[in-house]
């Protein structure tokens, strides 16, 4: 028998709670009638808190320095998790992935971005890519954010990088050869990703091709957390039916 989660909620934990995400996930959980929030727990707080409140999916939106150790636990606890935090290399995602290998069953989604607009950023960009000689990418944040540059604009410099290289494209076109340091952004992947950190920002991306006689832009702006909610809501309600790990919310988007 399938449970009813309108008679019984979903019990859901979060990890960064008093954070600026973590708030807002509170919150939306909290208004969400198919949800229950049975923890909210930050810095300093013993994460057997979850445990003690049986949360059954834990969403974390902590700092990168710390998202490997509270996955590790919460994969040992046997919860699901959806992870916001950023900063998931290739080498984290591979640990990630053999932890989960002996938690059959367990669901682990990490997504770089909750924002519709963003999901479809990226997916807008890996299908433009390999028309464009030229890519470049700005991502503009506010100025308390940790990571430069944004794990979305990491993400999509992956996604564009290996539409090119599929496409045989080489490196978008370049003639500088003297340069101020940092003046012509990091290289993620071939793909040059420049960062703005502005009072007034929230979350924002713009992804620039280039071409003979043409350009194109795409961008999004998130202008409120709210903007990340829905995402986020749909990866908990998910998660539990999604064993393994999961990254980007591309298939629960039917993209
Ligand atoms: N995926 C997305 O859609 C998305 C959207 C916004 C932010 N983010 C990412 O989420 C992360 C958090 O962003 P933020 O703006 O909310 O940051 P924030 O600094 O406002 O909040 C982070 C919170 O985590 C807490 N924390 C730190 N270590 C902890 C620990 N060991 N256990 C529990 N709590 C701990 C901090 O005290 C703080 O309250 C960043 O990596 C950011 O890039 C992702
Ligand atoms: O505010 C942040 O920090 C954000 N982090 C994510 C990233 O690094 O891409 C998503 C957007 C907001």
């Amino acid at each position: 028998m399938s449970r009813d989660y309108a008679v019984d909620p979903l019990r859901v934990g979060v990890l960064g709670a008093k954070g600026k995400m973590g708030a807002e996930v509170c919150n939306a959980v909290s208004r969400a009638d198919d949800l229950s929030l049975v923890a909210g727990i930050d810095q300093g707080d013993r994460l057997e808190a979850l445990t003690d409140a049986g949360a059954e999916v834990v969403v974390d939106f902590t700092h990168p320095d710390v998202v490997m150790g509270n996955l590790e636990f919460l994969v040992n606890c046997g919860i699901h998790a959806v992870v916001g935090t950023t900063g998931f290399t290739a080498e984290r995602l591979a640990t990630l992935r053999s932890q989960l290998d002996v938690s059959p069953g367990l669901g682990v989604l990490i997504a770089p971005n909750f924002a519709i607009g963003a999901v479809l950023t990226m997916k807008f960009s890996a299908i433009a890519a390999k028309y464009y000689e030229s890519v470049e990418i700005i991502e503009l944040h506010h100025p308390r954010k940790a990571d430069a540059p944004s794990g979305t604009a990491m993400r999509t410099a992956q996604v564009i990088a290996a539409a090119r290289a599929e496409a045989g494209l080489p490196a978008s076109p370049d003639a500088t050869s003297q340069e101020v340091d940092g003046a012509r952004g990091a290289l993620v992947d071939d793909v040059r990703v420049h960062a703005i950190r502005l009072s007034g920002l929230i979350a924002h991306e713009e992804v620039l091709f280039g071409a003979d006689g043409e350009t194109l832009t795409i961008r999004h702006d998130s202008m409120d957390r709210k903007s990340f909610m829905p995402g986020v809501l749909l990866a908990v309600r998910n998660v539990p039916s999604l064993p393994g790990l999961t990254v980007g919310l591309d298939s629960l988007l039917g993209l």
